[in-house]
């Protein structure tokens, strides 16, 4: 079994929806409603057990209407996880006191948490197993929040050395994104995986992205002891969203249908 399918492997006879893993995903807002749904989406296409996504009731609807297997509640009764994925779509935790206090207590809980976008600010906060996934412009916001001012031209001239700078001063699995994306370890080590193709540069891709990574450790949590393996995952997570890209063909790509092709590139990545 290659490194990448081992992360991909499906269901078997004794499986259940909850030993498939259980995500609880706290995203979307009324700003960017849509990207929950990309975010839910690319989840369930992985073969997790069960998704829940806690979302303003807007958000929650459009999601329902897109993948009635989501069972939908607020962010405050999300109800228990294997693993949860904060913040793609979500407006700043800072302006919401009661989304802050419930993000706080999903980084406590000790589970393993996938962070993107607006709930990156909780990367030093997440007491178990944790995984960020930032563009080049987000690390750099990153990188000042830990007290070395970067500009998004900083990163992109050296990545993998900012990835890894991150990863090391957060304690994260560090996801720097982008045409080659960089997977870094607090330890230093980093993994890059290029992307098989460019049309994965649309709006809603990282948000795919960030679902596939949830619903990938939520069916691992059990056996994700260490950043190593997190890091693992995530480059197969990586090569899954890129293959889902490419096996659609060299042609415009709207990022719902990236999501769509995941469970598609699952079969291929894992072979005959
Ligand atoms: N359908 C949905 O619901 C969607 C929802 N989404 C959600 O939106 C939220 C914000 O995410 P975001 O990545 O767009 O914003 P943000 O982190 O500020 O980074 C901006 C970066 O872009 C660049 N940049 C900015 N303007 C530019 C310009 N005119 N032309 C070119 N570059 C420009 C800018 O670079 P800079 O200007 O700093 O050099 C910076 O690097 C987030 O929650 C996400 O999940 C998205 O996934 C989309 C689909
Ligand atoms: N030029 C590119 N070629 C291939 N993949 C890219 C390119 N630019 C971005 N990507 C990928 O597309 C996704 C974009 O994610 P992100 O920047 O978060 O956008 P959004 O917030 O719109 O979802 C990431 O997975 C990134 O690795």
């Amino acid at each position: 079994m290659s490194s990448t399918s081992r992360w991909l492997a499906g269901p078997d006879a004794g499986d259940d929806k909850y030993s498939r893993g259980v995500l609880a995903a706290v995203t979307g807002s009324l700003q960017y409603p849509g990207a929950a749904t990309l975010a839910v989406e690319g989840a369930w296409r992985t073969g997790v057990g069960l998704v829940r996504l806690g979302a303003p009731l807007r958000v929650q609807d459009l999601v329902l209407g897109r993948r009635p297997e989501t069972i939908v509640s607020t962010p405050e009764d999300l109800g228990r996880a294997d693993a949860y994925l904060l913040g793609s779509g979500l407006d700043d935790p800072a302006e919401d006191e009661m989304l802050r206090d419930t993000l706080v207590g999903i980084a406590d809980s000790g589970a393993p948490v996938v962070l993107d976008a607006g709930a990156l600010g909780f990367a030093m906060r997440v007491r178990g197993l944790c995984l960020v996934t930032p563009h080049a412009g987000e690390l750099a916001r990153m990188l000042g929040w830990l007290g070395r001012e970067s500009e998004r031209a900083d990163v992109v001239a050296s990545p993998a050395e900012h990835a890894a700078f991150a990863a090391e001063n957060t304690g994260a699995v560090v996801v720097l994104k982008g045409a080659t994306t960089h997977i870094a370890t607090p330890s230093g080590a980093v993994t890059s995986v290029a992307a098989e193709t460019n049309r994965l540069a649309t709006a809603g891709s990282g948000d795919v992205l960030a679902g596939i990574l949830g619903g990938l450790v939520a069916q691992h949590a059990p056996d994700l002891a260490t950043r190593e393996q997190l890091a693992e995952l995530a480059a197969a997570g990586v090569s899954l969203h890129s293959r889902a890209a490419a096996r659609l063909g060299d042609r415009p790509l709207a990022a719902l249908e990236i999501a769509e092709s995941v469970a598609y590139a699952t079969a291929e990545l894992n072979g005959p």
